[in-house]
């Protein structure tokens, strides 16, 4: 895959997996299909998870839903490239379609907790750009959750009580940034996306590509 736009062909690029974390509420999932729509070769891991399924959650493109049973086979099986317990519940990334993605330069987007960051960021860690996501105050968290109107009363008490523990990992990711107005959050999500993937490190054949130039320029 090329860099795109730049005209530098033989320049191809390794992929890079892109993590967003938040406490519940704050934003990942807005953000990450906003993400997905605006970015061409940006692909979506699909985690695994035990939880009930929510209204208008499909099975295959918001989670593979899965019983304990299936879930504990997969970790059996190596399937998971990480996986944790959140709420609760177990959820975990199908290592197939990352390895695939990564191994044809495709860039791959996560939303994962702290725990499977850190997995992530332990088995590859140059290839790993974390974001975590902040609201803009504890209200306008506690508003998003009853806004989203997906979870009962008290399951929204367990989210709020967990989001202290969530945001007290801040300080393992690389950027953090606070979801106040929707538009400037994503603005700001896209610049990082975009200036990683320029990162001259990640650029492979640049050596040949400027040699190129500059040969043309000797002629
Ligand atoms: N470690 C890990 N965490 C995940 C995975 N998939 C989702 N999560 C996290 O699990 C938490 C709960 O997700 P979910 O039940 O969809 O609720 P949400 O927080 O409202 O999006 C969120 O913090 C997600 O980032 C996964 O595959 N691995
Ligand atoms: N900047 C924002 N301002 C107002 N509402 C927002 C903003 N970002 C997200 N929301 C809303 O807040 C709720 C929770 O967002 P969601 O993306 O599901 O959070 P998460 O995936 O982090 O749990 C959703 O109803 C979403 O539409």
């Amino acid at each position: 895959m090329t860099t795109g736009g730049h005209g530098t062909d033989g320049v191809e690029r390794r992929g890079l997996m892109f993590v967003l974390s938040s406490p519940s509420g704050a934003g990942k999932t807005t953000l990450s299909r906003m993400l997905i729509a605006e970015t061409p070769g940006l692909q979506m891991s699909i985690s695994a998870t035990t939880r009930p399924m929510r209204p208008g959650e499909v099975d295959g493109k918001d989670y593979f839903f899965v019983d304990q049973k299936r879930f504990e086979l997969m970790v059996e099986n190596g399937e998971l490239l990480e996986w944790a317990h959140v709420f609760g519940n177990r959820y975990g990334t199908p290592r197939g379609p990352v390895e695939a993605a990564l191994a044809s330069g495709r860039d791959v987007l996560f939303d994962i907790d702290w725990q499977g960051t850190q997995q992530l960021r332990d088995r590859s860690g140059k290839d790993v750009v974390s974001v975590f996501i902040l609201p803009p105050s504890v209200a306008a968290l506690e508003q998003r959750l009853h806004t989203r109107a997906q979870d009962s009363d008290e399951v929204i008490r367990g989210r709020m009580k967990k989001a202290g523990d969530e945001m007290s990992h801040f300080d393992a990711y690389d950027y953090i940034v606070v979801n106040d107005n929707i538009g400037i959050a994503f603005e700001a999500v896209r610049s990082i996306l975009r200036a990683e993937q320029l990162k001259r490190e990640r650029q492979v054949g640049l050596e040949g590509f400027v040699r190129g130039l500059r040969n043309q320029l000797e002629k």
